[in-house]
């Protein structure tokens, strides 16, 4: 049995834990997979290098409405695919060899699982090392969930950690799930080439995630790029690889050479059997930990998708700042809010928001105030040529403050800020309207309208 001063399990957000206030203490950091973890192997950042590669060709295609005359004459996916991948295996492997290199660090490549409080084995290439500590940091993220109707087929299937890697653009690609992972690589794969079907079992895509106006707006736009199977589940999976054939709930058929499974995720608490650490989990896999990220369990930690409410890299980067702090000043301890968690979703449009939907709004039954301001109705979006996009916020009459935000059009992803440092400081619409310059003729005028837009006055009832 080793011991150690601190284990972290996971190498994604948890390998970022360790810095230069750690000094002095023997670590072990413990991973499956590739340092980087999802994010960069697998999850927010290739998805992002391929969805700015798809907007590009959609530019090239979208030309002629701004009077240019360009032609797209391919994509080369190999290259493309070595672009994104060469970069990211290589900070990957660069980030493992910066820890192997430190005097302190000793780092276990290899599946975990728990054998007791504050115990584990790790199974590595080289055979099972009994390792313990003092204190240990869960972050072993989570997995795509599969549903027995494809892992059952016997059939191949994609999922997040392999599509993005394939050899070749699929020519009809069939994606069950229109949550984020969906929607998000529906566009890659669309934009550079696939015929591309989305089955959703809701009536909207995005409709768990998003206000109703942005989930309808998209998916009435969506309806002209993807075909589109709402309200459906899949039945069956049959016929060879490279010639699936999906049956639906309603009896249609679908063929597709690939089919990418994207119904969501899954916490990694099971495999890391972390009831022998005495470590409780909700029903959902996820570790349950208090405000201040301590698991039930004396000395254990949690963060990131293991354990987290919102599954997100920068809500995880938090967690972790929190965590790190809390093991450092076990005295003066920070706790995690999630009052004002942003979200982005890389599509084209773009979409992204913060703080209550407009349902959450009516349901909690706040007396709010909700306006929708067009970029068809600012100078930029005029110059974008844009016709779709909006900026929609909902205010509480009683304080004037903001409740929350969503945008849908280009750049959301970035124009949604400035409103999340409002919701995030309790500022009042007034004050985020009016006290700052908003730049003319800037995109950020669509925020700035919306805001003033917002009737504070008049009864919600
Ligand atoms: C396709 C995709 C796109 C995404 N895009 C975005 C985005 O744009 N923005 C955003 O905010 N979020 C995005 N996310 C979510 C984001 O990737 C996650 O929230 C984040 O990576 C979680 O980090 P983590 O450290 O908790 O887990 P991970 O990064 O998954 O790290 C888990 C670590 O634990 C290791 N591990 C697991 N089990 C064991 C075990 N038994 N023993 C030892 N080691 C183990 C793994 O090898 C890994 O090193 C995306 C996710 C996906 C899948
Ligand atoms: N841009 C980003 O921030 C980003 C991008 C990708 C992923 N992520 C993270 O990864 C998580 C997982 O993403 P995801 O897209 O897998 O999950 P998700 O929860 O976003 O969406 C899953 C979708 O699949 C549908 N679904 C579930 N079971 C189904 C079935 N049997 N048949 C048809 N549809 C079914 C659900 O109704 C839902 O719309 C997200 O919640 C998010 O936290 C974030």
């Amino acid at each position: 049995m080793r011991r150690h001063d601190l284990i972290v399990l996971g190498a994604g957000t948890g390998n970022a834990l360790i810095d230069d206030r750690f000094a002095g203490l023997d670590i072990a950091l413990v991973s499956a997979g590739p340092f980087g973890g999802t994010c960069l192997n697998a999850g927010c950042i290739p998805s992002k290098m391929l969805a700015a590669t798809a907007d590009v060709a959609d530019s090239v295609r979208e030309s002629g409405r701004h009077d240019v005359d360009a032609e797209l004459r391919g994509v080369r996916w190999r290259d493309i695919r070595r672009r994104v991948f060469d970069r990211l295996d290589a900070a990957a492997e660069e980030g493992e060899k910066g820890r192997r290199e430190s005097e302190q660090i000793t780092v276990y490549r290899g599946t975990a699982r728990f054998t007791g409080p504050r115990r584990l084995t790790v199974e590595t290439e080289d055979g099972p090392v009994e390792i313990e500590a003092e204190r240990i940091v869960i972050a072993a993220g989570g997995r795509p969930v599969v549903p027995p109707v494809v892992a059952d087929s016997g059939l191949p299937y994609e999922t997040s950690d392999t599509v993005m890697r394939l050899e070749e653009v699929p020519r009809r690609l069939v994606v069950l799930g229109g949550g984020y992972i969906a929607a998000e690589l529906s566009h890659v794969f669309h934009s550079l080439g696939s015929r591309v079907t989305v089955i959703e079992q809701a009536d909207r895509l995005l409709a768990q995630q998003q206000d109703e106006l942005v989930s309808q707006t998209f998916t009435d736009l969506m309806r002209d790029e993807w075909d589109l199977r709402l309200g459906r589940e899949l039945a069956e999976v049959s016929g060879s690889p490279g010639d699936l054939r999906l049956t639906l709930d309603d009896g249609t058929e679908l063929t597709a050479d690939t089919l990418l499974v994207a119904v969501g995720r899954r916490p990694n608490s099971d495999r890391l059997g972390v009831a022998a650490a005495g470590v409780e989990t909700g029903e959902d896999g996820r570790i349950t930990v208090d405000e201040h990220l301590r698991t039930t369990a004396d000395g254990v930690w949690a963060l990131g998708d293991i354990s987290t409410q919102v599954p997100l890299k920068h809500v995880a980067n938090r967690e972790a700042e929190i965590v790190a702090h809390n093991l450092l000043h076990p005295d003066d301890r920070r706790t995690m809010t999630y009052d004002a968690v942003p979200s982005a979703v890389f599509t084209r449009p773009q979409i992204a928001q913060v703080g209550l939907t407009e349902q959450e709004a009516r349901e909690q039954g706040l007396d709010h105030a909700v306006a929708v301001h067009r970029y068809a109705d600012v100078a930029y979006g005029w110059a974008l040529e844009e016709t779709d996009g909006f900026c929609k916020v909902l205010a509480d009459r009683r304080t004037g403050r903001l409740l929350g935000a969503h945008i849908l059009g280009p750049q959301a992803a970035t124009l949604v800020q400035p409103l999340v440092i409002a919701l995030a400081n309790g500022m009042t619409v007034r004050e985020l309207a009016e006290q700052p310059l908003w730049i003319h003729p800037a995109l950020t005028e669509v925020v700035e309208n919306a805001l003033k837009d917002l009737d504070l006055e008049a009864d919600g009832t």
